[in-house]
């Protein structure tokens, strides 16, 4: 029996703008002639589907209607449209969620910048309901075939692999620099297995959090870490980051989007050095100005990513980036409340939250 007719209920993790989260039984989609339709195995939950949820907004997106979460997923293409040419039921994809609008009218999709694209459809940032539910339908050019060996968790953690990736490409880091990573937690941990593959040394990674701290260690041995408690002053934190490094930053990799974070990259950085911010926070925050213009500190910022699935998928796939320690929980489709729950419980010590359908 085909999983369509065994499972035929498209059930979706969806919230609204009371906060209310809750498992919803959606149609199976319609697919469109350049569309796959796909059965979503694993999806990672994100920092972002619990802002949503429990704060209705990130900067300008704001949840003004009864919409789905989930943009870090993996699946199996279930049937094809009639023009789909690269896949064919039974492969396994990598969804990737931000869908521009490719017009070569658009000067951001014609340039290749197409995570600035103003008509992307990002699935799972309001209006546009996300890809955490049974079956969705997905243009095929942003799909993304993976290796049999990769399983759909580590197809899922692609995405936040992504994020990572993009900011490590546009920060310029060389073999043998001397890095920081603000933050260890997944965007922190997967920067950190990718810096190291990108030839960091030495890195130190901070945290709040202890547990977080030593899933650092173990996923990378080498490297230091600085455990920041709340209310300490950023310099004087910044001094211990430099300590453990053994000498100031070339680069920061802030991975936190807290203010008091930032300052700290920014004090442990050397002059002619660059921070490079990951991390999302307040719509306002204070900089030391003068620090970052007498010490001609970069400072600059990422915003999603383009182009860099594919090599994502090519270093998971030739062993070089290991995410599956990254995954802390898992749980079925229908707990998927539950499985919000642990993401955004503190005491659960959560990493990544999966949620699998089989
Ligand atoms: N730029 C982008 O396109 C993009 C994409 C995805 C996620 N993000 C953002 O990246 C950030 C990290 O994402 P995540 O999933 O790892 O979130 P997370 O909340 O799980 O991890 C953040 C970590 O930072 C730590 N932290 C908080 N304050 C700190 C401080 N003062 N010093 C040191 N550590 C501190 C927390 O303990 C936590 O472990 C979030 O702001 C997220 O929204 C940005
Ligand atoms: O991983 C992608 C991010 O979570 C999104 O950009 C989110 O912050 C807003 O939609
Ligand atoms: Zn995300
Ligand atoms: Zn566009």
């Amino acid at each position: 029996m085909d999983i369509l007719s065994k499972k035929p209920v498209n059930l979706a993790v969806h919230t609204n703008p009371d906060h209310d989260l809750r498992l919803v039984e959606c149609d199976i989609p319609e697919i469109g002639q350049y569309d796959c339709l796909v059965h979503v195995r694993a999806s990672g939950i994100c920092g972002s589907d619990v802002h949503f949820w429990k704060h209705g907004r990130i900067g300008p997106m704001v949840v003004t209607c009864d919409y789905g979460l989930g943009h870090e997923s993996a699946g199996v293409v279930l049937k094809v449209g009639e023009s789909v040419t690269r896949f064919k039921p039974g492969d396994r994809v990598a969804l990737e969620c931000g869908v521009p609008c490719s017009k070569p009218t658009c000067f951001y999709c014609r340039t290749g910048r197409y995570n600035a694209c103003p008509d992307v459809v990002f699935f799972s940032t309001p209006p546009y309901n996300g890809v955490l539910r049974r079956y969705h339908a997905h243009p095929e050019a942003w799909l993304h075939k993976l290796p049999n060996h990769v399983s759909f968790e580590e197809g899922s953690l692609v995405e936040p692999l992504s994020v990572a990736l993009a900011g490590i490409d546009r920060s310029g880091l060389r073999l043998a620099d001397p890095l920081v990573i603000c933050g260890a937690g997944p965007i922190g941990l997967t920067s950190l297995l990718a810096a190291n593959a990108a030839g960091a040394e030495p890195i130190v990674i901070t945290d709040l959090d202890e547990g977080r701290l030593a899933k650092a260690r173990e996923l990378i041995p080498r490297v230091r870490t600085v455990l920041v408690e709340m209310g300490q002053d950023s310099k004087a934190i910044a001094a211990r980051i430099v300590e453990q490094l053994g000498q100031e930053a070339k680069l920061v990799l802030e991975c936190t989007g807290v203010e008091s974070s930032i300052h700290s990259g920014i004090y442990a950085t050397r002059f002619g050095g660059s921070v490079f911010v990951i991390g999302v926070g307040r719509d306002f925050q204070n900089i030391p100005f003068m620090h970052l213009s007498a010490n001609e500190i970069d400072l600059k910022f990422q915003y999603r990513y383009h182009d860099v699935y594919p090599k994502a998928i090519s270093l998971v796939a030739a062993g070089m980036i290991d995410l599956k320690p990254l995954v802390s929980h898992r749980f079925k489709l229908e707990e998927g409340v539950e499985a919000f729950k642990a993401a955004s419980t503190p005491a659960a010590r959560a990493i990544k939250v999966q949620i699998l359908d089989e």
